[in-house]
């Protein structure tokens, strides 16, 4: 007799475009190549844990307003909950839910000994001062303080987060718990326990992955074309890394606009740029284009590394890359998918292609630990080589089931987090 079905969520929306449902699609392409494991499927379509916080603060001005926080632990099958904090006026439930899936599966893809956890504050951080942002990310760090620690789930940074936001979570949490716990976040800065290399680690990531692909592809980085969605803390990283590699950086897309340069961008002086002004828009040397421009860029290396559901179907019959490397979590919609693998475009998926973050964050929370603190070469080598070898395994995996690298990176770290779910037992 077949079992009746496990009830379904209440609190999800059934938009087939929601991140959520994106991450549905991809377990279900993966759950014929998992075996005997294929029972635990349904563990990986539920959140193992979702926590909604009120965030009150009182502005500059001395009124009180709320904003709305999430932490969402979605596995812990591996061990504690990894992943960053988002702070974006378009942050769901649904859409931290998607983030920390699919940090589960990318801290399994590489061996980090991590489940997958992520969070969020729906808020425009750009519309508070410093002070209003420090005490926002204090009552939010105090909300979700009873899920998180140094051995439960580590936040990190993530879009509009950075070192400084992670120094304060770091020490709001020590202040309630009475004692200096540094391994609670990741990314921190570097004399209150951060790591070296961790800013640049997940750019890094996208560039090592990039570069064998590249070497697999027979596709030369010196003089090869590159688009770039999203001129950030990723996308920022991997254009000045390829671009050092010999590229050219061609197109760049943000929240301010779209320029081109056919002849390459000076990716230092973009940078400086960014950092001065908030975003791409009239730097020097380039053309500014309509948005919906940037998909049809002449160019060979595309990188999404801004926001997810970027690329829709119509958008991928139109990109003229043959690569595309996922920065952004997310950033493809599942028909897309398909439509490039049809046209022969490769797609290296966010859960193998940005995991540098992650690793290196790892690396941080074991110096933390150990009060012992790394080389930025030794962080570098460490990263590349479980970088490429995590590669090199999920291509092996998708070629011999003759599957996308997305589905073969699902392949390899569902199974391993379905045998510890198993291994784990059922009952307490
Ligand atoms: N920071 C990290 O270590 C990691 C980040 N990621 C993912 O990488 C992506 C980017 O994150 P970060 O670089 O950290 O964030 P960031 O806040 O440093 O940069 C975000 C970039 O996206 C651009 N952007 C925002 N809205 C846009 C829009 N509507 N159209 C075009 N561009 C837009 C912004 O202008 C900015 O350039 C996100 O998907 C994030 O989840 C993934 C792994 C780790
Ligand atoms: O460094 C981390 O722990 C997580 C980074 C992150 O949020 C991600 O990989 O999407």
């Amino acid at each position: 007799m077949t079992p009746e079905p496990s009830t379904p969520l209440s609190f999800v929306s059934d938009s087939p475009e929601s991140p959520w449902a994106t991450y549905l699609s991809q377990v279900d392409r993966v759950v014929p190549y998992l075996g005997p494991y294929a029972k635990w499927a349904e563990t990986l379509k539920r959140p193992k844990r979702a926590l909604i916080v009120d965030v009150p603060i009182e502005m500059d001005d001395g009124t009180v307003r709320h904003f709305e926080g999430y932490r969402v632990q979605h596995n812990l099958s591996r061990g504690p909950g990894k992943g960053g904090v988002r702070y974006h006026p378009d942050v769901t439930l649904e859409e931290v839910m998607a983030l920390s899936a699919w940090m589960t599966v990318k801290t399994a893809a590489v061996g980090l000994p991590f489940g997958g956890a992520k969070g969020g504050i729906r808020l425009d951080p750009k519309e508070l001062s410093i002070k209003e942002l420090e005490r926002v990310t204090r009552r939010y760090t105090s909300e979700i303080g009873i899920i998180i620690g140094p051995q439960r789930d580590i936040p990190a940074p993530d879009v509009n987060t950075n070192g400084q936001i992670m120094a304060w979570m770091m020490d709001t949490y020590s202040m309630n718990v009475g004692g200096t716990a540094t391994g609670v976040v990741t990314g921190k800065p570097i004399h209150l326990g951060g790591s070296l290399g961790r800013v640049k680690a997940t750019g890094r990531g996208v560039f090592v992955t990039g570069r064998e692909a590249a070497r697999r592809l027979g596709l030369n980085l010196q003089g090869a074309r590159i688009a770039v969605q999203g001129m950030g803390n990723v996308g920022g990283t991997a254009a000045e890394l390829f671009v050092q590699a010999g590229g050219k950086l061609v197109a760049m897309q943000d929240h301010t606009g779209t320029v081109v340069n056919p002849a390459g961008f000076d990716a230092k002086a973009v940078l400086e740029h960014v950092k001065r002004t908030g975003g791409v828009a009239d730097v020097a040397g380039g053309e500014k284009v309509d948005n919906e421009a940037f998909w049809d860029t002449d160019c060979d290396i595309l990188i999404p590394a801004a926001l997810e559901g970027q690329i829709t179907p119509a958008r991928a019959k139109r990109i003229k890359a043959k690569l595309v490397l996922e920065g952004a979590n997310g950033p493809t919609l599942p028909e897309a998918d398909d439509v490039m693998h049809e046209r022969g475009i490769l797609v290296v998926p966010d859960v193998i292609c940005n995991a540098g973050g992650v690793t290196v964050s790892y690396f941080e929370w074991v110096q933390d630990f150990s009060s012992f603190f790394w080389t930025e070469d030794e962080i570098n080598v460490r990263l590349d080589k479980i970088m490429v070898d995590a590669l090199n395994h999920i291509w092996e995996t998708a070629d011999r089931h003759k599957i996308t690298l997305r589905t073969g990176t699902f392949a390899v770290a569902c199974e391993r987090i379905l045998i510890a779910r198993q291994e784990r037992g059922l009952y307490p």
